[in-house]
């Protein structure tokens, strides 16, 4: 892992103006059933972001898509909050930054899109600084896991395809891994958000060792799965650590992932939910997956019941076939 020490705040350099980088980030579905915080998938889904160098001090914003009407045009935006993060991690600061950002990640759904942006963030930065001070991958994956507290959902979104994430230490570690080509992921996006703080507090601090036991076969079974035998995805996604404690923030989607594994398809909650996420082992099984989740919208599950108004609201669901996104982030620098 290499990038300088970290230097004092009064020699901080200040980052030259009239550059420009631009970062396309996949989004990713972690967990994937049993590897709760350590396995995630690159998705074929992308967020953009391009940031410009200036000397005037100035934020300027372009937001589209995802957040646009809602997000921060200060400071406070995730990715310009990271990106000083980062340059004062390489011993730098920015002065003026103008940012634009194309949003297609649905925010707080559990696709990742904080990780995403996070990743943009820390990649924009490392390009913005000298060459001599520009910090590898490695750096980039521990920062980024650091900020978001857990490797799952960054590691793929800067490496690509499935990723197998650890912590030794304070250090966050990844092996990257091939999917077999045969497995198509299916998400089924609903119309509610759930923050992942809000879903991770719903954990217990311990769970019993035989559910331990019973995860860590299934963790392993699942990489063999995705690798190598796509026709074992059913009982390799079988968790025991956090998606029953999480149902009663997710009701609608416990429903869908039921519903999707009792017609014997792979179906978990995809990151902290509440998106949930189909592995189909093939082209025919996608199809009947993508059936079967407009047969559960079509049959109206109950979202909430408000008695006083007399109302029943339905949830929606946006259902998208995607690809393994093999490739990671990827950046480039426009020349000045
Ligand atoms: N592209 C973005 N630009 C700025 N802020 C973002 C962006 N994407 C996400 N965020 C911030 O992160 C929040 C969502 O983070 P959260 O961790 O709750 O969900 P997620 O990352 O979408 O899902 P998960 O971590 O379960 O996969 C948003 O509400 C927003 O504040
Ligand atoms: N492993 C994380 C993924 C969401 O960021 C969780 O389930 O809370």
């Amino acid at each position: 892992m290499t990038a300088p020490a970290m230097a004092g705040a009064a020699t901080l350099r200040t980052v030259a103006p009239g550059q420009r980088v631009t970062v396309r980030v996949p989004a990713t579905s972690a967990n994937l059933g049993p590897g709760y915080d350590s396995l995630g998938l690159a998705l074929s889904l992308y967020d953009t972001v391009d940031v410009a160098t200036a000397d005037d001090g100035e934020l300027a914003f372009a937001l589209s898509g995802e957040g646009a009407d809602t997000l921060p045009r200060d400071g406070s935006h995730l990715v310009v909050r990271t990106i000083d993060l980062a340059l004062e991690r390489l011993g730098y600061r920015r002065s003026g930054l103008r940012l634009s950002a194309e949003n297609v990640s649905p925010h707080g759904r559990g696709l990742g899109s904080s990780a995403s942006a996070t990743v943009a963030a820390v990649l924009v930065a490392a390009e913005l600084v000298d060459p001599a001070d520009r910090p590898d991958r490695a750096w980039v994956l521990q920062l980024c896991s650091e900020i978001e507290g857990h490797p799952d959902n960054v590691a793929p979104a800067i490496f690509g395809s499935l990723a197998l994430s650890w912590q030794d230490g304070e250090t966050f570690r990844t092996a990257v891994a091939r999917v077999h080509p045969d497995v198509v992921p299916i998400v089924a996006i609903p119309d509610y958000e759930l923050s992942t703080e809000l879903a991770r507090s719903l954990l217990p601090s311990s769970v019993p060792h035989h559910a331990a036991a019973a995860n860590s076969g299934r963790a392993a079974l699942l990489v063999h799965a995705l690798t190598n035998d796509p026709s074992l995805l059913v009982p390799g996604t079988e968790d025991y650590l956090h998606q029953s404690y999480r149902e009663s923030a997710m009701r609608p989607s416990a429903d869908l992932i039921r519903r999707l594994r009792a017609e014997g398809h792979a179906a978990v909650v995809s990151g902290a939910g509440p998106t949930v996420l189909a592995l189909a082992a093939g082209a025919e099984e996608a199809d009947e997956v993508q059936a079967a989740v407009e047969r559960f919208a079509l049959g109206g599950d109950v979202h909430a019941v408000d008695t006083e108004l007399d109302r029943v609201e339905r949830t929606t669901w946006r259902v998208m076939r995607l690809d393994v996104d093999s490739e990671g982030a990827k950046v480039e620098v426009h020349s000045r």
